[in-house]
């Protein structure tokens, strides 16, 4: 096995699917509250979610869905900690999360609303790094009486940042969502899917509960705890609708351990609190999550560490 740092990208080299090569790329959706993000996700990857990952660089991620379409696999990523209401320092700090995000997608889809833009949606055009592509997605389509308004307010639009398509559609439309996929297919590298195509398996429901645990460590302790801490689930026990799950949050040094657990063990309290309801959610089962942290200093240096941690 070669050494993979968790944090570096790799890409394995396309295969072919009916003659051509396979594409596979990260994709982010952002826009202000309401304008049909949770909407269009839905529709793009229905209720499919697979997360077998075979790309290391993928678990710095959130994976809110993936949907594989012919050769070309879509994976969509969730951008933790959106915040444009209020400028205050957490929500800057949550900013910057927000924007390294966007800085490893492939593709951002900047959703607004047919024939409006606002300054709450400015404010959100403006954490997207230049230059990287972005398609404007004019949703609620439906809703707008006279098409012909829009062809100014799209030209309007076209000054305001340098998109690469523009798409008025409506999320609630199945032709237009498909057509969507079409779209952004050429902007998805060619290269090695990173999700198996089949449904949620028992390893998947694992991988899935390690980074909710740890969207949630890194959502409550801000930014400052190192992309290098890292989940181990230990145990994983399934009796009927209910799961017994123990994990292990791995940190590199006592100050981080400390940080995690907060005062009276209020911090790690709520990480669990908030993990085990989204995991209820998710799996429909009942769920018993223990949680310990442990200090594991320098666990990313050594190839044996990476193996035990599942960066194959
Ligand atoms: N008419 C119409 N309504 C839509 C469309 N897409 C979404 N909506 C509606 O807009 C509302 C907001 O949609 P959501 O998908 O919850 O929006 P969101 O951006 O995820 O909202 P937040 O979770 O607040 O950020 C819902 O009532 C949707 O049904 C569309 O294409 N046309």
């Amino acid at each position: 096995m070669t050494h993979v740092e968790p944090d570096q990208p790799f890409s394995l080299p396309p295969s072919e699917v009916d003659g051509q090569p396979t594409r596979c790329g990260l994709i982010a959706i952002v826009g202000r509250p309401n304008v049909g993000k949770s909407t269009l996700m839905n529709a793009l990857v229905g209720q499919k979610i697979s997360i077998t990952s075979k790309k290391a660089q993928t678990t710095r991620h959130r994976i809110t869905g993936v949907r594989t379409v012919d050769e070309a696999q879509f994976v969509f990523v969730d951008t933790p900690g959106f915040q444009v209401k209020h400028a205050n320092p957490l929500n800057r700090t949550l900013n910057r999360t927000v924007q390294s995000t966007l800085s490893d997608v492939d593709i951002v889809l900047f959703l607004v609303e047919a024939g409006r833009f606002g300054m709450d949606d400015a404010k959100v055009l403006a954490l997207i790094p230049e230059g990287k592509p972005c398609v404007l997605i004019a949703n609620k389509l439906d809703t707008v009486q006279r098409r012909a308004d829009l062809l100014p307010w799209l030209k309007s639009m076209q000054e305001r940042h340098a998109f690469s398509e523009f798409v008025p559609m409506s999320a609630q439309k199945q032709a237009d969502v498909d057509r969507l996929f079409a779209i952004l297919k050429p902007y998805l590298p060619q290269q090695e899917w990173f999700y198996d195509e089949d449904a949620l398996t028992d390893r998947s429901e694992k991988f899935l509960a390690s980074e909710i645990i740890r969207e949630k460590l890194f959502r409550l302790t801000g930014d400052e705890l190192p992309y290098t801490s890292t989940v181990v689930i230990d145990k994983w026990d399934e009796e009927g609708a209910l799961r017994r799950i123990a994990a292990t949050i791995v940190v590199e040094r006592d100050a981080h351990k400390g940080m995690i657990i907060g005062e009276k063990g209020e911090r790690l309290k709520r990480i669990g609190t908030e993990a085990r309801q989204e995991l209820e959610r998710l799996m429909e089962a009942k769920v018993f999550l223990e949680l310990f942290v442990k200090v594991r200093s320098g666990w990313a240096a050594t190839e044996e560490h990476l193996r035990s941690y599942g960066y194959e």
